[in-house]
Order: structure tokens, then C-alpha cells, then sequence
């Protein structure tokens, strides 16, 4: 009988899931997208059990489409959008509120409280991370003080926390198992990356009652098996649970330190393996962990870019002048520059390397000359010039020199997008012939444990090299009038 690993990769948008064969090739894939809710300016929610109802969807259709049983599935890997968080009725199974996406910026002013009161250097060393809404801390605090009766509740013991992985492992095992993994527990703000636990201290500082959480285990991990009446009565081991960037880190084979990879998903993550030593950054980037397989902690250097796909999603969905994402390749090169339009897409702010979270998004440079063309090329610049100040960042940070840079997610497919990085980074960009990087690195984690695969058996072929042709002047120049908006759209 032929076996099959199964990742579900639930990312900010949608929900997948992928059946790899033991020669690591895509079987089947099935995909649902899952709404995201904008209740007021700058906030960004989801619904919990719709979340759920798309998991449980594609992994039913992705075994109809493959036409194979439940049997051949030896294990599940989840990979999953982080920080986003949930709390939920204990008793009831229900969530209290929506889940409070990672994007979303409702707890400016818990996070402005907490800079007042000086944590911040407390949090940046504990922590790894950054007083800034965009991790969990804040969410939690929020849902806790704004939603009646759950403090209360919380305090009781009838409250659990959970990011997107433990929300799902919890449904999955019939409410079971609460568990996270170390590379989504490390995006909380509560979570001591030295010793890889809760961390007192802050869990006092911010009033979050410890009872809430899960517990946290290993990346590679066996967390229990899927309920029997879930999956007609299969009952099917979960054996990864990963944060999506630190998944497409492994997928991509990252595996030795100084190995960088950046996903053009919703947002723009870039991320180096830094082996078993946490580099703190003096640049905006983030110390996080990747992942822990056995007794092994792997840590990365992160630059967490807010808005990078969705700003494609948004000239599709809102501006309404593209039909597909895939359409602005095509008008991207009907041009041959943007003619000095630059887009800031600051939608919720800025994350890495300038945590504004207070500016919003500004075009500048329009003209009469200006057409949709010029605003979609625009567009996909500016999702590279991200990727440049990141990078800057990074080479700072690890003192490492970056010839070749991993890209995959969604936007990866857009050749005008991998050419333009390659040349704004002056380096080579390879693709993969898998684009799924994040499901990969789910799958290989799950493979791992359960022995489907050894870690020598790991790889990434390649697809396409994009290499720098253009003239270190012409960057320059270029690049120096991003630097010109983003200062601009910071002052506004
Ligand atoms: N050919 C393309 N060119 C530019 N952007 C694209 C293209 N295809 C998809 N995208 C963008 O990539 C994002 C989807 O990527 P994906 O990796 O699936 O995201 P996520 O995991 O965050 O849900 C969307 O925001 C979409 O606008
Ligand atoms: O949905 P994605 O794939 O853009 O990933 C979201 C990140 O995990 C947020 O930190």
C-alpha cells in the first residue's frame, strides 16, 4: 500500500492541504480561502470555526481528489499563520470572540501602555521579540479585558489560549490535546527563548492567567492522534505542528546556518538560520526560535514584513484593476519603469525593520502619466524594496554576506517580482520546483518523526535562478527614492 504525509498549511487567507509521496512530490492539493474581517480601520479579524470548517474541508477533498483512503495517510503536519490568536470557552468548545489576526492593530494602546512603562528591554531580551501588536501578548490582554465575563472565566480555569496550531489540535483530537510547538509559542511575547518555556515574569507583568495556555512541545512531535468520528474513523497522528515561516524555512532545506529564505505570502517573511545561537538584532529584525526536533533548538534571525501579497489582493478585491494576481506581471512589463510612482503599503503600518505601527499606507509620485500599469509594476517594487530593507537589516545583524536568497509562497510565481528582487538585492534568487515550501517543511517534520523519511533525504530541487542585470548605479538611485517615501509616509 502506498503512504502518504498530509500537511495543512492554514496561511492568513487560506487553508491547504497537501498529499506528499514518499519521493516528496505533490499528490493532490486542495485549498479553501477563509474570510478576514475588517471591523474598523486598522483591524483585522477571523472567524475561528470558519478556520476550522476550511481545514476539515480540504483535507476530506484532497483524499476524494487523490482517490486514496484515510489508511494511506501514515501522518498530519500542520503549518499555520502565527500569532493570530483564540480564546476559547474550555466547556463549550466555543471561541469568545473572533480571532484576533497577526495584521491586526486593536491593541496600539495596550502596546503604547506597555512602551510607557518601560518593558520593552525586558521583553526584547526574554523574549527575542518586540512590543508591538502584532505578536500575541496584546491580543490576549484585549480579548481578556474587552470581552465581558472572560477574565473571570479565565481566571476560573474555563478559558484556553491557543495561536491557529492549537486551536486546530484541539478540534482535531476532540478537544483533547492543547498543546503548541516552540516556534509558534517563541511569536507570543511569553515565551522564554533561553529556556524555551512560559515565562513567568511576563505572564505577571501583562495579568495573562498561565492556566490559558497550551502546553509546549517539540516541532517534530507526536501531539496525539486525530479524533476517530473526525475522519471516518481513521484516527490519524499529528506529528508537526510549525509556525508557516519557520515550515518554509525547513522546506527550503535551510538547514545550515547562514541559510536564508523569503516567502511572498499575504506578508513578506525573510528568515536566516542561525543555528543553536540566538543572534539579537540591533537592526528591527526578530530572534525567534525555528524549531526543536528531539533536544535540538534551532533558532532564526526574522524581518516580518506586514503587507506584501495582500497588497496584490487589494489592487484585485478593492482598486479592482487587476482580475488575477497573476495579471500584474503582464502590465508590470508593458512598462519599462514605474515613472517615479512609489507605493508604501503601510496598510497596518510598518513592521521590520521600522515598527510604525502608526503611519498607513501612501502612493507618491502619481502624474497624469500614471496608468494602472505603472500601479501594479509599483505595487510588486515595492514588495522587493521590503525584502531590500530587510535584508540590509539582516546582513548587519549576522555579519553574513548573502549571495543566494530561497523565495516561495503565492507571489513567488511572478517572474517581473523574483528579477526585480534579484536585482534590487544584487543576489540570486532561486526558486524551487515546489513552491509549497510551507506545507514541505510541515510534511518533512511530520515525516521525520514518524520515520517516513531521514533528515538526508531532504532536499529542494531547483527551478529558475533569477540573477542581478542591472547596474549598481541604476539601484541606487532607485532605492533611494523608496527610502525617500518610506521616510515621507512615516512623517504623514
Ligand atoms: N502571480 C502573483 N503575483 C503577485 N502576487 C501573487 C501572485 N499569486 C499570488 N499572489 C499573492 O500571494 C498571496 C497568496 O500567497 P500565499 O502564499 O497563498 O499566502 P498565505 O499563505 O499568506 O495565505 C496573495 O496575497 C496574492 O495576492
Ligand atoms: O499567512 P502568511 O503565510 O503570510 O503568514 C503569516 C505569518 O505567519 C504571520 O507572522
Amino acid at each position: 500500500m502506498k503512504t502518504y504525509i498530509m500537511a495543512i498549511d492554514q496561511g492568513t487567507t487560506s487553508t491547504r492541504a497537501i498529499l506528499f509521496d514518499h519521493e516528496k512530490r505533490i499528490v493532490a492539493i486542495s485549498q479553501k480561502e477563509t474570510n478576514l474581517f475588517y471591523p474598523q480601520p486598522g483591524w483585522v479579524e477571523q472567524d475561528a470555526n470558519e478556520i476550522y470548517l476550511s481545514v476539515l474541508a480540504v483535507c476530506m477533498d484532497v483524499v476524494s481528489k487523490a482517490r486514496i483512503s484515510l489508511k494511506q495517510i501514515v501522518s498530519i503536519g500542520i503549518s499555520n499563520q502565527r500569532e493570530t490568536t483564540i480564546l476559547w470557552d474550555k466547556n463549550t468548545g466555543l471561541p469568545v470572540y473572533h480571532a484576533i489576526v497577526w495584521q491586526s492593530k486593536q491593541t496600539n494602546e495596550i502596546c503604547d501602555q506597555w512602551k510607557q512603562k518601560g518593558y520593552e528591554p525586558l521583553i526584547i531580551e526574554k523574549t527575542g521579540m518586540r512590543i508591538d501588536p502584532y505578536f500575541s501578548a496584546s491580543k490576549i490582554v484585549w480579548i481578556l479585558d474587552h470581552v465581558e465575563g472572560v477574565r473571570e472565566k479565565a481566571e476560573k480555569g474555563d478559558i484556553l489560549f491557543g495561536t491557529v496550531d492549537s486551536w486546530i489540535v484541539w478540534k482535531l483530537t476532540g478537544q483533547k490535546v492543547h498543546i503548541t510547538d516552540v516556534s509558534n509559542a517563541s511569536r507570543t511575547l511569553l515565551f522564554n527563548i533561553e529556556n524555551c518555556k512560559w515565562d513567568k515574569d511576563l505572564l505577571e507583568l501583562f495579568h495573562i492567567p498561565s492556566c490559558i495556555l497550551p502546553e509546549i512541545k517539540p516541532t517534530s512531535y507526536h501531539y496525539g492522534n486525530t479524533m476517530s468520528s473526525i475522519f471516518l474513523n481513521e484516527e490519524i497522528p499529528i506529528c508537526s505542528v510549525v509556525g508557516d515561516q519557520q515550515a518554509a524555512l525547513f522546506g527550503q532545506s535551510c538547514f545550515k546556518k547562514g541559510d536564508v529564505k523569503n516567502t511572498y505570502g499575504t506578508g513578506g517573511f525573510m528568515l536566516m538560520n542561525t543555528g543553536d545561537k540566538i543572534v539579537h538584532s540591533n537592526s528591527g529584525l526578530v530572534s525567534t526560535v525555528a524549531w526543536k526536533i528531539g533536544e535540538q533548538v534551532t533558532y532564526a534571525l526574522e524581518g516580518s514584513i506586514f503587507v506584501s501579497g495582500s497588497l496584490i489582493k487589494w489592487l484585485r478585491d478593492d482598486l479592482k484593476i487587476i482580475q488575477k494576481a497573476s495579471d500584474t506581471e503582464i502590465m508590470a512589463t508593458s512598462v519599462n519603469s514605474c515613472n517615479g510612482l512609489y507605493i508604501v503599503p503601510a496598510f497596518v503600518g510598518l513592521g521590520a525593520p521600522y515598527w510604525n505601527d502608526k503611519c498607513r499606507a501612501s502612493i507618491f509620485g502619481l502624474t497624469f502619466g500614471t496608468n494602472q500599469n505603472h500601479i501594479a509594476r509599483a505595487a510588486l517594487e515595492s514588495m522587493a524594496f521590503q525584502s531590500k530593507d530587510v535584508l540590509d537589516a539582516m546582513v548587519k545583524d549576522s555579519g553574513v554576506t548573502l549571495s543566494v536568497i530561497k523565495v516561495d509562497g503565492g507571489a513567488a510565481a511572478n517572474n517581473f517580482l523574483l528579477q526585480f528582487q534579484s536585482d534590487i538585492l544584487m543576489c540570486n534568487i532561486e526558486r524551487g520546483k515546489i513552491n509549497e515550501c510551507t506545507a514541505l517543511g510541515a510534511a518533512y517534520l511530520a515525516g521525520l518523526c514518524c520515520s517516513f523519511w531521514k533528515k538526508e533525504d531532504l532536499n529542494i530541487e531547483l527551478d529558475r535562478v533569477f540573477k542581478p542585470v542591472r547596474t549598481k548605479e541604476n539601484v541606487e538611485q532607485i532605492y533611494a527614492g523608496w527610502k525617500r517615501a518610506v521616510h515621507a509616509c512615516m512623517e504623514f
